[in-house]
């Protein structure tokens, strides 16, 4: 059964024990996880395969970016372990993004939702321009965001501040925010945040959500207290 909240929580730890306790905190019903590099590099693919026989969707996020065949072939073996969701960089351009989703249309069965790393919500307009691009962060999301819909990607990251441009201009695209601030929670190294309840009444479909639950007294209790203040 697919979970019916739009939360990801973030297993960003150092251990499967660490993430396997938390996750012993959090109902497959109420949200889903991401196993991202720091676990999956620590656990390997056991952890994701752990965590979907508890009953949880997996977001496995490793934003490949490399040579259309290699992201095509990471791609295949994300979708060969049963993730639900997975993720490349856009930046990796349009012949990769599309060896990934031709490679997925070839795969018999159920397939991982194809997801396109934009501007990591870490990232600022005086980030970009110190790798070169003399751009705001919406214009470079944007255009990304054209390509990955050419390469007929399903979705995006981005922050929830370009949900509504985006779902504008690429109205088929599902997007998954990252950069989930509960009012008054630390900003950490994120910079393009909104709270849960901004960034659903701007257009996200997926809000991914890591230290302001796992860092939480009681993570569970924070992703209560979420799940209420979405409604
Ligand atoms: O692809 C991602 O999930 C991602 C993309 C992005 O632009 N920004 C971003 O923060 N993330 C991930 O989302 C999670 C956010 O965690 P917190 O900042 O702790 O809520 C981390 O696991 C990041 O790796």
């Amino acid at each position: 059964m697919s979970c019916p909240t739009p939360i990801i929580v973030a297993l960003d730890f150092p251990s499967r024990e660490a993430a396997l306790a938390l996750a012993a905190r959090l109902d497959p019903a109420q949200c889903r996880v991401k196993v991202g590099k720091e676990l999956f590099t620590r656990c390997g693919p056991e952890i994701v395969e752990t965590l979907q026989g508890q009953g949880f969707e997996v977001f496995l996020d490793l934003k490949f970016h490399d040579i259309p065949n290699t992201t095509a072939m990471a791609v295949k073996a994300a979708a060969e372990l049963g993730v639900w969701m997975v993720n490349v960089h856009c930046s990796g351009g349009l012949r990769m993004m599309r060896a990934c989703r031709e490679t997925l249309d070839g795969i018999a069965g159920r397939r991982p939702l194809l997801i396109g790393v934009t501007v990591l919500t870490s990232m600022e307009r005086e980030d970009l321009a110190g790798i070169g691009l003399d751009v705001e962060p919406q214009q470079q999301v944007l255009r990304l965001a054209a390509l990955a819909e050419q390469a007929g990607l399903d979705g995006l990251v981005c922050s929830a501040q370009e949900a509504p441009a985006l779902k504008a201009a690429q109205p088929r695209l599902q997007l998954v925010t990252p950069g989930i601030r509960p009012a008054g929670s630390a900003q950490d190294d994120q910079r393009r945040i909104l709270t849960p309840r901004q960034a659903l009444a701007a257009g996200s479909d997926y809000l991914v959500i890591g230290r302001p639950i796992s860092q939480a007294a009681d993570p569970a209790q924070a992703l209560a207290a979420l799940l209420a203040e979405l409604g």
